[in-house]
């Protein structure tokens, strides 16, 4: 029997505008946007399936649909068309995307963690970094100070935080120590699915290096599977073992990494494995 996918998104498509006669199939447009009536294809009919404890990368330029995907699975924005399913909420029977607030909380709460590119998305950077952790697992029902406060411990420990820092707010931080503590505040409920948005970005080559390599220690650690979206093929050779490629708003390849590295078939693809050499 197949294994059951711990996320699967069916024809997903956001967009922006009101589509006209030209371009109401999604085809015809020119890059992502209808050029009679400017609608911009943000995601264009996207499927993706997740499979337990493996890291999907997504791959793609600026501007090609990757972070609106995430934000979108993560219910930042709402999707235009499309279903989602997770294995665990309702056993996948149900779409994610038509329920209510109250459900899609306990979705955030229970089921996903996100860490975004920018730090402030995910943080309050001025409350103390345990509080932003405690604040995730009140949000999932616990109130036992004794039990929260053990867990904020085994949560720094695994993003290798110091406790001792642990009252001092993300803003004293630099933005890779930022990054873990978005990390651990991502992972405080055990969700089986964690998703990163672009979360070495910007960091210096060496701090980037590590956060990776934590990465891929948590990924053992916590047996989670992990959507991981990147302009770098570097990250991505790093970490994934299957690599989507997006451009324009569409998949355009996927395949297991290896494969996608020693063998690209679209032109855009073949780019950016050249640009890695
Ligand atoms: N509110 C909006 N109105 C119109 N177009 C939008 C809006 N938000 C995003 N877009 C467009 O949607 C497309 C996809 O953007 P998205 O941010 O998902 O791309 P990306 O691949 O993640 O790039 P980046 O790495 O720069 O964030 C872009 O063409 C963008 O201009």
């Amino acid at each position: 029997m197949m294994e059951q996918p711990v996320l699967e998104v069916k024809n997903l498509t956001v967009r922006y505008g009101r589509t006209c006669e030209y371009c109401r199939n999604g085809s015809r447009l020119v890059k992502n946007t209808c050029p009679h009536c400017k609608t911009v294809w943000a995601c264009n009919d996207i499927n993706v399936t997740l499979y337990e404890g493996e890291i999907l990368g997504i791959v793609g330029e600026s501007g090609s649909g990757k972070s609106t995907l995430m934000k979108s699975l993560y219910f930042d924005f709402p999707v235009t068309e499309g279903k989602g399913y997770l294995r665990d909420f309702e056993d996948g029977r149900t779409d994610i995307f038509g329920q209510s607030l109250q459900q899609k909380k306990y979705i955030k709460n229970h089921v996903m963690g996100m860490v975004y590119q920018n730090p402030m998305l995910g943080l309050r950077m001025d409350y103390s970094s345990a509080g932003n952790i405690a604040e995730k697992l009140i949000a999932a029902g616990r109130r036992n100070y004794a039990g929260m406060n053990e867990r904020v411990g085994e949560l720094l420990d695994a993003v290798e935080i110091l406790q001792s820092r642990k009252k001092e707010p993300p803003k004293n931080f630099s933005g890779g120590m930022q990054q873990r503590v978005q990390i651990s505040k991502a992972l405080a409920n055990n969700p089986a699915i964690l998703l990163l948005d672009e979360v070495t970005t910007g960091l210096d080559l060496s701090v980037q290096a590590k956060v990776l390599e934590l990465i891929r220690r948590i990924r053992q650690e916590f047996h989670i599977s992990i959507m991981l979206v990147s302009h770098d093929l570097a990250v991505i050779r790093m970490l994934s073992d299957r690599t989507i490629v997006m451009l324009d708003g569409k998949i355009i390849e996927q395949g297991l990494t290896d494969q996608i590295l020693d063998d690209p078939q679209q032109p855009y693809t073949q780019q950016l494995v050249h640009s890695l050499l």
